[in-house]
């Protein structure tokens, strides 16, 4: 199927895989609430939304160990356990409530889905937490598969979530589109042999997007359009 990406030649693809986090839907006012649930529970100090953002889209270890760091516990080790399962908790009960679906989404997700074309979530976002988020959200109808940063051995950066997606969907990683929002996400793909286009509004670890080299950058997902079957 042919994929018109603003500005860029069109492209051939036989299957999207969508990152999550930053890219379908701001979980930032989720994360916020989980971790300050957990700093609360722990006796820590509180830490603000605009810190939370640069740590994100590493998965939860990286983000918990971060927070904690960034909280001035001195042994990260010591209270990681004990972090990890308050903010599970937490994170669990509150999934989405807090969180708001990025405009142009669903209307994205629709028309890709329309076109017939496969649609996988590939996050880092343990399976735990990303499968009831989708739900809540009304976006998991449009994935055949959703593989969280669990789901293998490694997680975005590393290249294997995206050769092992391509494998069960039996395409080509040439023609394996990543639609992300971050470099983890860009150096995936390229590590992949998959094309990138990514998202202007996400995380990106307090960079701007446009340093990291991809095919296109989008501020809206139905930016992305099918121009030929
Ligand atoms: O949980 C994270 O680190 C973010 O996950 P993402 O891969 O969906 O951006
Ligand atoms: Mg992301």
């Amino acid at each position: 199927m042919q994929l018109q990406i603003p500005s860029a030649a069109p492209l051939e693809v036989d299957a999207i895989l969508l990152d999550l986090d930053g890219t379908l839907v701001n979980t930032l006012g989720d994360f916020a609430q989980a971790l300050n649930r957990m700093l609360a529970d722990l006796a820590l100090p509180a830490i603000d939304a605009s810190a939370i953002e640069h740590m994100v889209g590493k998965g939860t270890e990286h983000l918990l160990r971060s927070v904690l760091a960034h909280v001035g516990v001195p042994d990260v080790a010591v209270r990681y356990q004990d972090a990890w399962q308050r903010y599970e908790h937490h994170y669990l009960q509150l999934n989405g409530q807090y969180a708001q679906v990025y405009p142009g989404v669903l209307a994205g997700l629709q028309a890709l889905a329309a076109a017939g074309l496969p649609l996988v979530c590939l996050t880092n976002k343990p399976l735990a937490f990303a499968r009831p988020l989708l739900q809540a959200k009304g976006l998991e109808k449009f994935f055949q598969q959703v593989y969280g940063g669990d789901s293998f051995a490694r997680k975005k950066p590393d290249p294997l979530p995206l050769l092992e997606a391509c494998k069960a969907l039996g395409t080509a990683p040439q023609r394996t589109l990543m639609v992300g929002d971050s470099s983890n996400d860009a150096q995936a793909a390229r590590a992949a042999g998959c094309p990138v286009v990514l998202m202007t509004y996400g995380y990106n670890h307090g960079v701007p997007i446009t340093d990291t080299p991809a095919l296109g950058y989008l501020d809206r997902l139905e930016a992305l359009r099918v121009v030929a079957g």
